[in-house]
């Protein structure tokens, strides 16, 4: 029995991946190769541009390699979890929810079903749900919701049901001759059920001018989305079930005031939490992310707990999969690779960065302390006022607060969450934050639309660790972005809030050089909040080589020395390739990956970068779109044929791409009319510059199609002519620059 105490409740692995390595060194070697080819060559500007954007790939090759080079995974053993600690420690459940239109209640409810049903002792839970949309139906939905969990709970449970969205069951899982006939009757009722609610929920949607604002529901009568005050109404007391706590939220919002998006939503998420129910652990989610696993409670407990390398663990992060991914992944938006390799890497520095969802935190981090301060018991910052200062002026939650610093567990002694509502409705106000810590130095930070990563930053700037955690099978699943707007909102929302991060004091340059940030878990963060930097290189490399095409000019070597970058590029094709076919994936999957990562470093990052700026400098501000989510009763999801296809509309995030696709176009037209400009310096394009201009063309191509085709799959008149503009205006510029 000793001797079992002593067995770490999880273990590190650590992957090798020799050959990857020595390719990994092999193209860096070609990439210095080609920059001290260009040091020794006469100066000009295109040259040295091309020097400048091949300097920044270099960086970009190190860091990534940095990243990737000690991969690790955890393997956890829940078993020995269950024999050595006598009772599980309680744990928060927070699902986010901002817009009922595009985040259906429906997906919601499926989300919160599956957390009130994970495998866990349901007295050690709490779900709490934060409702921005101040939604009357998603609270219909939820109250609907509980009481058909009081019998899907119980089933998923005697059934040992994997997957617990009954949305995503009752797809997967049909009833068979082999079942009990128990078992079949029981499935039918279930499935019975889980209609009726959807049809009902379906129906008030549907008839939303007819419904009846009374009871419970009359509170919303005259809220609007931005106006309104907080609402918190506890759904399930948990007393009596045996389901876990269920508690509704919408925070206070006035037009006033600054709501900082899902940032402000979970900070309430958290007072409220800390004075209903205080648990040590919290886990996030976004409102489409699933349990996949119910078993991942006990897992992610496993190393929060290990008595040797839990303790400075902030956070362990579960990877986002996503279920009815498109076959292939037109849009790249899966992250198969970037999880195995980015994440997977980090992991085996200080930790993967915190990704938004599929989280659970340590409170305690979560609250601003530093790993080690609970040892030392640091009595400075228990008094009352100081903490008043920090935490806000709630006295109760100041209280819990510092249960939660000494390490005591709080117990609510039975206690209903009804009891703390009017103190929760005060810590959810618009003004309680004023003057407090939260959003700037504890809780969610603040400032960026990406706040994910800046809060992971902050707690390992104080020296916390995270840890990665996948099991078999896969934690939660969710909605992957439906098409290519969907993907390219996306996008810019991530290049422009890391942008930001980049360049604020949660930079994790700054948390290497003034905070405990390790120096190669500092760069591999680099390589993260790069994305947005990253593009304005790759847009002007993308510039460069239609600009020597046109005006006759070259900036790569000529004779043997072109072999360097041709070189480079066969081996770096063949590199991503080998790392998707060691995945299992197929030509074309890693085809649809390569060609997103240049189209979205070219076009949506760039104006994510753009948008960053325009924030810096104070012109004006970013805001949170949120990700459109596809109902699974809606039958919107295409047909399969269709389903790959790139579909417009006139949003802005096209015109880069389309007038980069269009620049290059008229620079090969160019070419091949053999009507370039003259160029007297005497070194003339060559196949190196055409090769990139055919490449990236070829990458374009769906956006080529676009160009012909009409209605959604083609790209809108008015992007198209504001693209050809801007090529027209580049094409000129070309013209005067090569004259004078
Ligand atoms: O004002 C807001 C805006 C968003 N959300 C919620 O935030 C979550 C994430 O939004 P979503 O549009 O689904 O973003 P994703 O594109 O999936 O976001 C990824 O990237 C975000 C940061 O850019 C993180 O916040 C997410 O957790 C992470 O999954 C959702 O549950 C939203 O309901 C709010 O609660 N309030
Ligand atoms: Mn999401």
């Amino acid at each position: 029995m000793a001797n079992q105490e002593n067995l770490p409740l999880y273990e590190k692995i650590w992957i090798k991946r020799t050959f990857q390595r020595a390719i990994d060194i092999l193209i860096l070697l070609l990439l210095f190769s080609l920059l001290c080819y260009r040091i020794n060559v006469t100066f000009t500007i295109p040259w040295f541009l091309a020097f400048s954007c091949e300097s920044w790939f270099t960086y970009t090759w190190i860091i990534l390699l940095n990243t990737k080079w000690s991969p690790a995974v955890n393997k956890t053993y829940p078993n020995r979890l269950l024999q050595r600690v006598h009772e599980l420690p309680r744990v928060d459940l927070f699902v986010t929810t901002a817009d009922p239109v595009l985040e259906p209640p429906i997906i919601t409810l499926n989300t919160v079903l599956s957390l009130l049903a994970l495998d866990y002792p349901a007295n050690k839970l709490a779900c709490y749900v934060s409702d921005d949309g101040c939604s009357v139906f998603t609270f219909y939905g939820l109250l609907e919701a509980s009481k058909f969990a009081k019998f899907w709970v119980p089933f998923c449970k005697k059934y040992n049901v994997q997957v617990r969205a009954p949305f995503r069951y009752f797809s997967q899982v049909t009833n068979s001759d082999d079942d009990s006939a128990e078992f079949k009757q029981e499935w039918l009722k279930m499935k019975d059920m889980y209609d009726n609610l959807s049809h009902k929920i379906e129906d008030v949607t549907r008839n939303s001018a007819s419904f009846q604002f009374e009871g419970e529901f009359a509170v919303f009568s005259n809220t609007e989305k931005r106006n309104h005050p907080s609402i918190i109404k506890v759904i399930l007391d948990g007393l009596s079930d045996g389901l876990p706590h269920l508690i509704y939220i919408s925070r206070e919002k006035r037009p006033k005031y600054e709501h900082n998006y899902k940032a402000g939503a979970m900070n309430v998420l958290t007072r409220v939490s800390g004075l209903m129910t205080n648990a040590p652990f919290m886990l996030n989610v976004d409102c489409d992310m699933v349990v996949n696993n119910p078993k991942i409670m006990q897992h992610a407990i496993c190393i929060l707990v290990d008595s040797k390398s839990g303790k400075d663990v902030a956070f362990v992060q579960c990877f986002q999969k996503f279920y009815d991914g498109i076959k292939d992944d037109p849009f790249g938006n899966q992250w198969v690779a970037a999880f195995e390799y980015m994440i997977g890497g980090m992991a085996g520095l200080q930790g993967p960065y915190y990704g938004g969802s599929n989280t659970f935190h340590r409170r305690y981090a979560i609250y601003g302390f530093y790993p080690n301060e609970i040892q030392h018991g640091n009595k400075a910052k228990l008094a009352e006022n100081i903490l008043i200062q920090q935490f806000g002026s709630s006295k109760k939650f100041v209280k819990s607060a510092t249960q939660v610093m000494e390490g005591n567990d709080y117990s609510t002694h039975g206690n209903s969450p009804s009891n703390f509502i009017e103190e929760a409705i005060k810590v959810s106000d618009c003004e309680y934050e004023y003057g407090t810590c939260w959003g700037k130095q504890m809780g969610w930070l603040y400032g960026s639309i990406s706040e994910d990563v800046p809060t992971g930053l902050n707690m390992q700037r104080k020296g916390w660790r995270s840890e990665c955690c996948t099991p078999e099978p896969t934690a939660f699943t969710g909605c992957a972005p439906g098409g290519l707007l969907t993907t390219m909102i996306q996008q810019k929302r991530w290049s422009s809030g890391l942008t930001v991060v980049f360049f604020s004091k949660h930079s994790p340059v700054m948390g290497t050089l003034f905070g405990k940030i390790q120096f190669r878990a500092g760069l591999s963060y680099c390589w993260l909040t790069n994305w947005g930097l990253r593009s304005v290189f790759e847009v002007s490399y993308a510039a460069l080589v239609a600009y020597c095409i046109i005006t006759n000019t070259s900036i790569f070597p000529e004779g043997a020395g072109l072999w360097i970058p041709l070189t480079l590029f066969v081996i770096y094709t063949m590199h991503t390739l080998q790392e998707y076919k060691l995945k299992g994936f197929s030509l074309r999957y890693w085809w649809n990956n390569q060609r997103m990562v240049t189209i979205r470093s070219t076009s949506v990052w760039f104006i994510g970068f753009l948008s960053a700026m325009l924030k810096l400098m104070g012109i004006s501000d970013t805001i949170f779109e949120v990700t459109q989510k596809e109902s699974p009763t809606s039958g919107a999801a295409e047909d399969d044929a269709n389903a790959g296809r790139f579909t417009f509309d006139e949003s802005p995030a096209f015109v880069v791409g389309t007038t980069i696709l269009l620049v290059q176009l008229t620079a090969l037209v160019i070419k091949i009319l053999g009507v370039q400009l003259e160029d007297h310096s005497g070194n003339e394009c060559g196949i190196g510059e055409l090769m990139c201009s055919v490449y990236l063309v070829i990458c374009y191509w769906p956006f080529l199609k676009g160009l012909f085709a009409r209605g959604k799959y083609g790209i809108a008149l008015s992007t198209i002519f504001k693209s050809a503009l801007f090529a027209l205006i580049f094409v000129h510029f070309c013209r005067i620059t090569c004259i004078s």
